[in-house]
């Protein structure tokens, strides 16, 4: 039995584990993070499990209408009874989180194996698995949730999340960023970039924000503290109005969810950390906005990774940063002040000052607290111990930009050889390059780039260069990662257009879609992007950036045989570009035209069987057949291609559910109509309109 008066499940490994570590316990006591009569508690909740936390993805009517109906049902029903586990312990009921804005995350003080295995809290259960799959909530640990809120990120900000996998602040701000985005509200004009330092965690992270189906999103693979540093034309600098430095950090305030660091903790995981997390955290200095806001944030308890970067961090920035007071901002959340002093220690024990012969020892200046520490403001920082709100540990610092500073060029980043340089400057490929000019030759060899400044059109606003597409590494400078190029021939745009009935003033598709295939006039997907992340990469003329994915894919290539145009073409406009799924949420509110409005069972039997017939073949006698014969007709009227299918408004209302939820991607075939979205999505629909049609019930 632990402190919580739990039994772990015999198989989940988590009590096998011996969760005491001298070192650790010694360091921590010394090092006063924890008031002397708090110290038995907060050890016994460190050795505990940690509770499981999820809030409900979105925001506005969809998140509330969720948790209504989650309070309505499944928690009304476990705060009725009186909970026990096996043992006869009392199981306190699911809560909000206090301080969590609108009870929009919720706490549950079971652990995952009595969740699986109590027969009273498969409803939950069930619930949960489902939800997340679906991507209706996310788990998420609670104190994880914070830094993005301190971000203040508005949705016409330009974010960099400096070290963003797996993603789910990331996914926060981006929530954050669309708010309430029906169509009648604006598109978030800003831009999130997000980046990692690991190819394949820069992949996680892409999937993993793949549900907020963003056109703001940059995914881009750089070490932090070399993250490039782009320029417009007139050598300004394109500056973050937030920046979240979430760094690689010991991790030792997981130990609820991750006990094994009991056994390998010692303070050296802290030390080996401090000077890689300064220099992330200084680089974001130098990329932030004046007025902006810098986060930074680690799991660990430890002032080597926390107070001693953040006063490393403002004296080196020599007033232009100032860490602020946020006691204001989330009232209800416990927090613990940041220390001015603290001792650093390494495995030959305490060192009390920097004199020098520390360095042998890997010991740096900056992780001491010296005189000019003591007068820094560090108290400003937050500190979550895990007994005050039953969560993990975590460290938080908010900074604000005061002024401008000095921005030193990244020493480290890997050089260019100058035909690259000359090639890149000029935006030409490899077999051009007999042509360039003796000027830019020179320039390039003084290690200057020549500065052609990206295209402008009749707004003045930077257009996508066309960058070689057959240079050396696919036309990108990145081995391995091809490319973003500009899609604006105007065969493939006004075609996108004019069959979907969409505005150009409404949003501007000529200008902010890219591709990554080489050859731009046939790009087999093409991916939507807001005006903001246009003008970031048509800035970075030099391809400094390595970008692993951009925007929302809206559109795929759809291959039609040529004489299936031919025939159709005299009937009506076809288009070689059949809309996603995925871009549906955005593009939906700007399409006018291929909108069919069936039957909601119609609409049922397609979700069902995936294909619907328009007549009865004694062939094929399985098949289902559209039973509405003006749904039929309006399809038949369609030329073949790509449609979108929405229940009709009396059905959507009896189910309380916004035509953009529903809409789903179709292929209007010669003798059906066919679901273009894949057998997990479609379960996410039928789901939907089950859940909804379940609610509604309920409450009628
Ligand atoms: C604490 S995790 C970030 C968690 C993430 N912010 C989230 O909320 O899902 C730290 C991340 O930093 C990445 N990382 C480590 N060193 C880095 C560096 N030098 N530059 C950029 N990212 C780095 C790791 O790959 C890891 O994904």
């Amino acid at each position: 039995m632990d402190a919580r008066g739990e039994r772990g499940n015999a198989h989940d490994g988590y009590h096998d584990i011996q969760k005491t570590n001298k070192a650790f316990e010694t360091y921590y006591k010394a090092q006063n993070i924890v008031p002397e009569s708090e110290w038995e508690t907060f050890l016994d909740c460190m050795r505990s499990p940690l509770p499981m936390t999820f809030r409900i993805n979105g925001s506005g009517k969809f998140a509330t209408d969720m948790r209504d109906q989650l309070e309505g049902t499944l928690f009304a029903e476990l705060l009725k009874e009186e909970l026990k586990d096996e043992e006869q312990n009392e199981l306190p009921p699911p809560k909000p989180l206090a301080w969590y804005p609108e009870r929009l995350a919720w706490q549950c003080s079971y652990t995952r194996a009595q969740l699986r295995r109590l027969p009273a809290l498969q409803g939950i259960f069930d619930f949960i698995k489902n939800a997340n799959e679906l991507g209706s909530i996310s788990r998420q640990e609670a104190v994880s949730m914070i830094p993005p809120f301190f971000l203040d990120a508005q949705p016409h900000h330009r974010i960099l999340d400096m070290c963003a996998s797996p993603g789910s602040k990331t996914f926060q701000i981006l929530e954050r960023m669309h708010g309430d985005f029906d169509g009648n509200t604006k598109l978030p004009t800003g831009i999130v970039v997000a980046n990692d330092v690991d190819l394949k965690r820069c992949n996680l992270l892409t999937h993993q924000t793949k549900r907020a189906n963003s056109p703001t999103l940059l995914v881009t693979n750089h070490e932090a503290q070399n993250y490039p540093i782009i320029k417009g034309p007139k050598g300004e600098l394109f500056d973050f109005d937030a920046i979240l430095c979430d760094v690689p950090c010991s991790g030792d305030a997981t130990m609820r969810k991750a006990p094994d660091i009991w056994n390998r903790w010692t303070p050296g995981n802290g030390n080996g950390l401090h000077t890689l997390q300064l220099r992330i955290a200084a680089r974001g200095a130098q990329l932030l906005k004046v007025g902006g806001r810098l986060v930074y944030s680690t799991c660990s308890l430890n002032p080597i990774e926390n107070e001693a970067v953040v006063a490393a961090l403002l004296k080196e920035c020599d007033g232009a940063l100032e860490l602020l007071d946020v006691s204001d901002e989330l009232p209800d959340l416990k927090r613990s002040p940041g220390l001015r002093d603290w001792q650093v220690w390494d495995k030959f024990g305490y060192h009390p000052s920097f004199r020098g012969e520390e360095q042998m020892f890997k010991l740096c200046e900056t992780m001491f607290s010296d005189e000019e520490t003591k007068k820094l403001p560090l108290e400003r920082c937050l500190r979550l111990l895990p007994h005050h709100q039953d969560t993990g540990g975590f460290f938080v610092a908010v900074f604000q930009k005061v002024k401008p500073m000095e921005i030193k060029e990244d020493v480290n980043a890997k050089k260019q050889t100058v035909k690259e340089r000359v090639r890149l400057s000029l935006n030409v490929n490899a077999k051009n390059e007999i042509e360039m000019s003796h000027e830019v030759i020179t320039l390039a060899r003084k290690g200057q780039t020549a500065s052609i400044p990206p295209e402008v059109d009749d707004k003045g606003e930077y257009l996508l260069p066309h960058r070689g597409a057959t240079g050396p590494n696919g036309g990108s400078r990145w081995l391995g990662i091809d490319p973003v190029l500009p899609v604006n021939d105007p065969k493939v745009i006004n075609s996108i257009y004019s069959v979907y009935g969409i505005e150009s003033d409404d949003i501007a598709l000529h200008k902010n879609c890219v591709t990554r295939t080489a050859d731009t006039s046939r790009p087999k997907r093409v991916y939507t992007i807001t005006d903001s992340l246009r003008q970031y990469l048509a800035c970075d003329v030099n391809e400094s950036l390595r970008v692993t994915s951009c925007g929302l894919k809206a559109f795929e290539r759809q291959e039609i045989k040529d004489e299936v145009k031919e025939q159709e073409e005299t009937s009506g406009a076809m288009c070689d570009f059949r809309l996603t799924q995925d871009g549906i949420p955005m593009m939906f509110p700007f399409v006018r035209k291929r909108i069919i409005r069936p039957t909601f069972d119609d609409f049922k039997a397609i979700l069902e069987r995936r294909t619907l017939a328009f007549e009865y073949s004694a062939e094929a006698p399985q098949r289902a057949v559209i039973s509405c014969a003006e749904t039929k007709k309006a399809l038949l009227d369609l030329t073949l291609g790509c449609c979108i299918l929405v229940p009709r408004d009396e059905d959507l209302a009896a189910i309380n559910v916004s035509k953009a939820d529903l809409a789903i991607a179709c292929w209007r075939g010669r003798t059906s109509c066919n679901l273009l979205v894949s057998k997990a999505e479609t379960i996410h629909f039928i789901d939907k309109i089950k859940v909804n049609a379940a609610v509604k019930m309920d409450t009628s």
